[in-house]
């Protein structure tokens, strides 16, 4: 069975993909292979340092992702133009991944851009994780030292909660504590399981 998992910046995608790891599902993360695509020394890296000079990467020769993540959530273009390389990349190493997953089980595969990029009917389901925009701010800020701007700027470039609930077979609400959000994650795994066996 095929599962997409998807949710806003800092909704706890990676936290409800690492509880059903723990449950037995295998989970493969787009944002890994987003940033496997870019190491040093990989034709993904060279590919967007022609795009955009050699100003984005760091002293040590890596993708100066702090840079980069401010050119591209204030300019739509340069976001198009870094998806445009990123992307194909990162859809063929998906391809490697999937044709060596088991073919019994549950694989979760967890895509922030499920939704923006309409890949959502491949799916057997589709789990949303949501959060209201202020937690979400919350979480980068205290997270990951942004600046409320940089956090918004990233939720303006992402669909709307209405665009992601629409495609959602389960949607968890991760407004509790964490242990909330374990019982309801188990809750939907369980269900999955149920429908896989049927
Ligand atoms: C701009 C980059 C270098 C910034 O790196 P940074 O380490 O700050 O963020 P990271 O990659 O860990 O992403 C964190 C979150 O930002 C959001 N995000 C990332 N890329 C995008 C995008 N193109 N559009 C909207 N939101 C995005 C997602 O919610 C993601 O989970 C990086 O996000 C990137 O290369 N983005 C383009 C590739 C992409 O679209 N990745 C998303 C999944 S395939
Ligand atoms: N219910 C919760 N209560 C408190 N903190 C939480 C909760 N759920 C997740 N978090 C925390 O919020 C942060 C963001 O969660 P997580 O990294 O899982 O989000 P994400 O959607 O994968 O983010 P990204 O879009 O960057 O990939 C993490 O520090 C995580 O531990």
């Amino acid at each position: 069975m095929r599962v997409g998992l998807t949710g806003g910046v800092a909704s706890g995608k990676s936290t409800v993909a690492a509880i059903l790891a723990e449950l037995g599902a295998v989970v493969i993360d787009a944002d890994l292979l987003a940033r496997e695509v870019v190491e040093q020394g990989t034709p993904g890296l060279a590919a967007v340092v022609e795009a955009f000079g050699p100003t984005v990467l760091t002293a040590d020769g890596d993708l100066d992702r702090p840079k980069m993540g401010a050119i591209v959530f204030n300019d739509t273009e340069k976001r198009r133009l870094l998806e445009s390389i990123v992307h194909p990349l990162v859809f063929a190493r998906y391809a490697e991944l999937e044709a060596s997953a088991p073919k019994t089980g549950i694989v979760v595969h967890d895509i922030p851009l499920l939704v923006e990029s309409g890949r959502a009917a491949e799916f057997d389901a589709v789990i949303v994780v949501d959060v209201p925009h202020q937690t979400q701010v919350e979480r980068m800020l205290r997270d990951r030292g942004w600046t409320e701007e940089d956090a918004r700027a990233r939720i303006a470039a992402q669909a709307s909660a209405a665009e992601r609930r629409a495609v959602a077979t389960f949607v968890i609400e991760n407004t509790g504590t964490l242990e909330d959000l374990r019982h309801r994650v188990t809750e939907v795994f369980e269900e999955l399981r149920r429908r896989a066996e049927a």
